[in-house]
């Protein structure tokens, strides 16, 4: 039986990529730290395995990946959320970075031939101009925050230890996911989560937004760790490819589309606070590399993806 570690497993995309690994009969192992919250996994605790490791400290890490030899790293642990790598940069940039390189150290020093996913990202891209979409991944990187610069690390890390060192790392550079389990500080589950919250009386019928000009590129996280999946059977070690559904929208379409699923009168009120000093303006992605070497395309509509995660938060009392 072959064996997969998952770094953050109790995240949002870590919980749903253990989900698919256990239906492909991969046995399952997971890192999580002292204060991880379990409640995205609760349901699996019987069929995984969970270590407590932190990823910063280079000897846990090494006896981590020395004991448990997987076949497949998944490495998904991240300070994913952009805004607050504003508030703390090194953090971020410390703990995006010091991870990976404490991983790849390790599967290096026990001379593993683990097949490693990183989880790059669409912000890399940053500023897009016009004539650039869809993005293809030889497009310019010109990122706009500290999350992004601390994803190009990562992304060029796996270039350099492949190069190096022949480490079997794919790099996928995934645009916006979401689905049933996203954090509530991110865009798409913000708005479910206060419209479900309107609908419970909870709160007043307003809800608040920030930036709703900005256009994003959309995947469900079903389609997104299938990708993953296929990015470690198929994609060339060393490569970067594309994760994304090939169209975008703005976060008002975005917005409206959440609006439509619900009948009660909601104001649209603009909160100061959730502007960022500099706000990507368009992601669209151009998946075709990705499609060519493995044949992945997304198959969930944005439509459900939406509904399936507003009915999430009304699933809570
Ligand atoms: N979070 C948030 N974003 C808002 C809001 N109102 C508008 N936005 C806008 O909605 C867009 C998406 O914001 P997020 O959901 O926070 O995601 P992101 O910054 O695009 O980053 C996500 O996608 C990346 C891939 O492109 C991922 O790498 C990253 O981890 C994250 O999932 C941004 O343009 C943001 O300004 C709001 O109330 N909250």
């Amino acid at each position: 039986m072959a064996k997969a570690l998952i770094t953050g497993i109790s995240g949002f995309v870590g919980s749903h990529m253990a989900e698919f690994l256990l239906k492909k009969n991969i046995e399952v192992v997971g890192t999580i730290r002292h204060r991880s919250r379990m409640n995205h996994i609760e349901h699996l605790l019987q069929d995984i395995r969970l270590i407590e490791c932190e990823l910063r400290d280079p000897f846990s890490v090494e006896s981590l990946i020395g004991e448990e030899k997987p076949d497949y790293i998944f490495h998904l642990a991240a300070q994913s959320f952009v805004p607050t790598s504003w508030n703390s940069p090194i953090d971020t940039i410390h703990n995006n970075v010091a991870g990976q390189v404490n991983i790849f150290e390790a599967v290096r020093r026990f001379q593993l031939d683990t097949r490693i996913q990183i989880a790059c990202s669409s912000e890399e891209y940053g500023q897009v101009e016009p004539d650039e979409v869809p993005i293809r991944e030889d497009n310019p990187l010109r990122p706009l925050s500290p999350y992004a610069i601390s994803k190009m690390a990562q992304d060029y890390l796996g270039y350099q230890y492949y190069k190096s060192f022949g480490l079997h790392v794919v790099r996928t550079r995934t645009f916006n996911h979401t689905g049933p389990r996203r954090g509530e500080n991110f865009v798409t589950s913000n708005f479910a989560k206060q419209i479900a919250d309107i609908e419970k009386g909870k709160r007043a019928p307003i809800i608040y937004v920030g930036n709703l000009e900005a256009k994003r590129d959309f995947t469900d996280v079903r389609d997104v760790v299938r990708a993953y999946w296929l990015a470690l059977q198929n994609g060339e070690p060393g490569e970067c490819y594309n994760i994304a559904s090939g169209s975008c929208c703005t976060i008002k379409e975005m917005l409206e589309l959440l609006l439509s699923y619900s009948n009660v009168q909601i104001e649209i009120k603009e909160d100061p606070t959730r502007l960022r000093p500099s706000d990507v303006e368009i992601l669209l992605g151009d998946y075709s590399r990705f499609h060519q070497t493995t044949g992945w395309t997304p198959e969930i509509p944005f439509e459900k993806t939406m509904l399936d995660l507003l009915n999430y938060w009304r699933s809570f009392p």
